[in-house]
């Protein structure tokens, strides 16, 4: 018996192809691989030509320097961007690390579709004979052209030159980053453990016949990536998809974070934890969940200078069931509001927020049970608010009070993003060299304007998912410099993406994302 067949065996492929070259003409202009897919209508191609844009673009260096080869004069960017498709697909490295949405093409039919591509092009018909040209003698001669453009670190690294050099004066294994880069990244996914255990869920994995194992405290790695709307219990909230590095986060910053003598001599009182650069909420939804876990009384404020992404925030932590958290963040927001008014208690007063909600997740509260679950049980509440980080003015006092205190500040930075490459393999043609100045200025910046909000004896983890030490050690060290009353936690922690091989005391594991962290503590 036949399975139905997918959708890429039912789509030719020249279509498929002319749509994957389309993308790759939008990244050249600089758009997003992620905002262009989006862009595209659900259509039987889409999935195959997804595949196909981030396949070239993982050898983008190298089948951009073929087409050069291959072609006197540059053809129309169209019939360019083809090539590249074709290209990617016909080197000889292509069949073993195509995604396994790709299935393996005969030379002779992406020769045939390629050329089909360019004649249903009306205004490029007549370049068909060229490209059929062109990608023939590619597989005639292809040894020779390889070896020809090889000494190009951005033929033999598909990555820009200044990414190589940029790695090269940073890392002394450059090149297994690099290697690790160009590979494919795994699903990793974090279980809310507000709802469930990892056992549990890994055993729903077992039940629906996929093959995962446990990684870190909450997490799961997948022996094939699949489209999670198709995992068990994804429209639940059971799982966020997070990389291991990122999962280090919310125990990084949390773990070992102690109330004031103050503080624990108030029942109802919870720690105040800002997530400064929020969006899309996948470390504040970790935050919860490990409070949740462990017992932590938490008030979280989610803020993201971008609107759009605040709204997916509060979209995420609602497929994850923290509606009621973010119900009680609304409430305590009229409440200091409220207190504001001069015959009230003074602003960061905890009385003028009254008595906390129980804010657990509506699934996994329990329902009213005795006394002592209930104050066992953690408090938690959430609020996101769109604002900029460095003006700390316009969104401290509705949240916090005039002169209310932190006791825990993430601070996952905008940057280069090169630590995430082998998920996201326009990044590295995207950025440019100059971006990694202004990027560092953005995040000692950030850095300055928001330790101030931090209590004595509080904490701050900066993080980002960068390789560059620019990003990195570089604005820490700084920092540490100029601020006498920051004394650094323990080491820094710069992780460099891995491709599932054994590594001995890695904190994230065998298989995951580049990712820095550093833990900073206010000196009481
Ligand atoms: C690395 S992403 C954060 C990822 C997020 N922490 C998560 O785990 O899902 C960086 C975020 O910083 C935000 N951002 C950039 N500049 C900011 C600023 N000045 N204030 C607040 N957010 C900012 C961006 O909009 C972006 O959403």
């Amino acid at each position: 018996m036949h399975s139905s067949p997918s959708p890429n065996e039912r789509t030719p492929l020249h279509t498929q192809m002319a749509l994957a070259a389309q993308g790759l003409r939008g990244v050249e202009q600089g758009q997003s691989a992620r905002e262009i897919v989006a862009a595209w209508p659900p259509s039987p191609a889409k999935p195959g030509a997804q595949a196909l844009l981030y396949h070239t673009l993982r050898h983008w260096g190298q089948v951009r320097a073929l087409v050069a080869q291959l072609a006197q004069r540059k053809p129309h960017p169209q019939v360019q961007a083809l090539l590249a498709v074709a290209l990617a697909l016909l080197l000889p490295q292509a069949v073993s690390d195509a995604p396994a949405a790709l299935p393996s093409y005969q030379p002779f039919t992406v020769v045939d579709q390629t050329v089909q591509a360019v004649r249903s092009h009306k205004r490029l018909a007549a370049q068909a004979g060229f490209v059929n040209a062109c990608l023939r003698r590619f597989l005639r001669e292809q040894d020779r052209l390889l070896a020809l453009i090889h000494t190009d670190p951005a033929v033999r690294w598909n990555h820009p030159r200044w990414w190589v050099q940029a790695l090269q004066d940073d890392h002394a294994d450059w090149q297994a980053i690099l290697a690790a880069n160009n590979a494919r990244a795994p699903l990793t996914l974090r279980v809310n453990t507000a709802q469930g255990t990892r056992d549990a869920y890994l055993a729903r994995l077992r039940d629906a016949g996929i093959e995962a194992w446990p990684v870190l405290e909450a997490g799961i790695e997948l022996a094939k990536p699949q489209d999670v709307h198709t995992l068990p219990g994804y429209a639940q909230g059971a799982f966020s998809v997070q990389d291991a590095a990122a999962q280090l986060a919310a125990p990084l910053l949390l773990g070992g974070l102690q109330a004031t003598p103050e503080q624990q001599g108030q029942p109802g009182q919870m720690l105040r934890v800002l997530d400064a650069c929020a969006a899309p909420g996948g470390k504040t939804s970790h935050l919860l969940e490990w409070a949740a876990s462990h017992r932590l009384p938490l008030d979280v404020l989610a803020l993201d200078v971008d609107a759009g992404r605040c709204a997916r925030i509060t979209q995420n932590l609602l497929r994850l069931g923290w509606g009621a958290a973010l119900e009680a963040g609304k409430a305590s927001a009229k409440g200091l509001e409220k207190a504001a008014e001069p015959s009230a208690a003074p602003p960061d007063s905890p009385t003028a927020e009254g008595m906390p909600m129980d804010a657990r997740p509506a699934a996994a509260a329990p329902p009213t049970s005795t006394t002592s679950d209930t104050a066992l049980r953690a408090a938690l509440r959430v609020t996101v608010q769109t604002g900029d980080a460095a003006q700390p003015e316009a969104w401290r006092p509705r949240w916090l009070g005039e002169h209310g205190l932190l006791d825990a500040l993430l601070l996952d930075a905008p940057c280069s993003a090169s630590g995430i490459v082998r998920r996201h393999p326009d990044i590295r043609w995207l950025r440019r060299a100059q971006d990694i100045d202004a990027l560092a200025r953005t995040q000692a910046l950030l850095l300055a304007r928001l330790w101030p909000l931090l209590r004595p004896g509080g904490r701050l983890l900066y993080c980002t998912c960068s390789v560059f030490h620019r990003e990195g050690r570089e604005p820490i060290r700084q920092f540490l410099h100029t601020h006498a009353d920051a004394a650094l936690l323990g080491d820094m922690l710069q992780l460099l993406p891995t491709s599932g091989a054994p590594s001995a005391g890695d904190p994230a594991g065998e298989n995951h994302d580049g990712f820095f962290y550093a833990l900073l503590e206010k000196k009481a």
